[in-house]
């Protein structure tokens, strides 16, 4: 049930290992990298409570010690002021150069503290042991970290590879329903932007992946992974390919600011109406057929998953104010917004030639619905 898929990034090479029971084995996995038996976690509350005392017991198998602090769940920790609170607290752990530092958590956890060991005497090492699906299927993965400021999402942070990354999937146990789903956002991506096939594998397992199927969990995983793995060793800071990865972002994103990083809405959220977004637009633009941005839909529908701005409670603002915060998109070059579209499910590709009129409509008609 074990697997292994290795990031070859010359000279940042590591292994992401995939399966149940990791964490009770975290002790030989880490032990290689360590200079001293002892290693310090960050982690949220929540996770913390559930997973926290399992890492401990599988490091102290192989005689590591752990020093742990927990920060608050959600989105809203991935700030200016609690990196602040990391970093001095490593600083008081007095983490040396050559020392890891673990983040235990979802994909907040991991780009927090993944940002906040690039920065710590320059860059030290880290390891992600992912636990939410999302950060099990992307955010541990690639080394983009950040965190978010009011002006947009991610806008302050570095690209650090981890050293290791631990995806123990027996954690996706006790993930509630809704973060589960958010995290199936970013899964359906790969089918969506370059993988028919597993958009079609999806179609059919989906389901049973929700209702805890361990074989198609990991499954998911894995193909998720490897399809990041495989973009990442080809375009590391993403000056092309690597934007295909933000399909569904340039809408999501500023639907996440819009709605203030609150728990309103997701990430993974955010990132599965945006994907309908795109397909819309595409099919507007003539790219690809309606029948793609329907079958999107239909199949996040019947994983119960949000499609439509009409999901999002609340106030949101109007076309314009969307388009105003998408203008703070890192894929913006001089000034133009640059979307990931498609000409069909697993054809996606980046462009710039796309009529502000146009998106601005595909919003004004989304909020209509609304
Ligand atoms: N760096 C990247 O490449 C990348 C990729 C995708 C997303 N992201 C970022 O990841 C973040 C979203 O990640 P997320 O969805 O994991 O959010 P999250 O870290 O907030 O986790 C979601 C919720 O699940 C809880 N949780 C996590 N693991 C659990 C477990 N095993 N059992 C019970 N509860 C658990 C957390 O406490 C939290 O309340 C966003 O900030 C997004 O921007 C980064
Ligand atoms: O790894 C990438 O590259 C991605 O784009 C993955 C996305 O799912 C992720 O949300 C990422 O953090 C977005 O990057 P950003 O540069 O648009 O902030
Ligand atoms: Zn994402």
């Amino acid at each position: 049930m074990h697997k292994t898929v290795h990031v070859g990034l010359p000279g940042r090479e590591y292994d992401i290992q995939i399966g149940p029971g990791l964490l009770a084995e975290a002790g030989k996995y880490i032990a290689p990298f360590l200079p001293r038996p002892r290693v310090v976690v960050i982690s949220d509350e929540t996770v913390a409570g559930l997973h926290l005392d399992s890492l401990r017991a599988g490091l102290a198998a192989d005689g590591i010690t752990l020093t742990a602090l927990s920060l608050p769940p959600g989105e809203a920790t991935k700030c200016w002021s609690q990196l602040t609170h990391c970093v001095d607290w490593l600083l008081e752990q007095k983490v040396e150069r050559n020392d890891i530092v673990i983040a235990l958590g979802g994909g907040v956890i991991g780009d927090l503290v993944g940002f906040a060991a690039a920065v710590l005497r320059r860059g030290v090492r880290f390891v992600q042991i992912p636990t939410s699906l999302l950060a099990q299927v992307d955010s541990s993965v690639g080394g983009k970290t950040g965190i978010n400021v009011v002006q947009g999402k991610n806008l302050v942070g570095a690209f650090h590879q981890p050293t290791l990354v631990m995806a123990d999937t027996d954690t996706l146990g006790t993930l509630a329903p809704r973060d589960f789903l958010a995290g199936y956002g970013e899964v359906v991506k790969y089918g969506m932007l370059g993988d028919a096939a597993f958009f079609d594998w999806l179609e059919t397992q989906g389901p049973a992946l929700a209702a805890g199927d361990m074989t198609a969990r990991i499954e998911a995983v894995r193909r998720s992974v490897q399809m990041k793995a495989d973009i990442v060793m080809r375009d590391e800071t993403e000056q092309g390919e690597r934007a295909l990865l933000n399909l569904g972002h340039t809408f999501g994103h500023a639907l996440e600011a819009a709605t203030q990083y609150s728990s309103r809405l997701l990430h993974g959220e955010g990132v599965a109406i945006g994907c309908a977004l795109a397909f819309e637009l595409s099919a507007r633009l003539g790219l690809c057929s309606q029948e793609d941005p329907s079958r999107v839909r239909a199949h996040l529908k019947t994983m119960g998953m949000m499609t439509d701005l009409r999901d999002i409670d609340g106030e949101l603002p109007d076309a314009d104010g969307l388009l105003e915060l998408m203008g703070q998109d890192k894929k913006v070059v001089s000034g133009e917004l640059r979307f990931v579209l498609a000409r069909g499910i697993g054809d996606a590709f980046v462009t710039g030639d796309v009529p502000r009129d146009m998106v601005r409509q595909v919003l004004v008609d989304a909020l209509d619905q609304r």
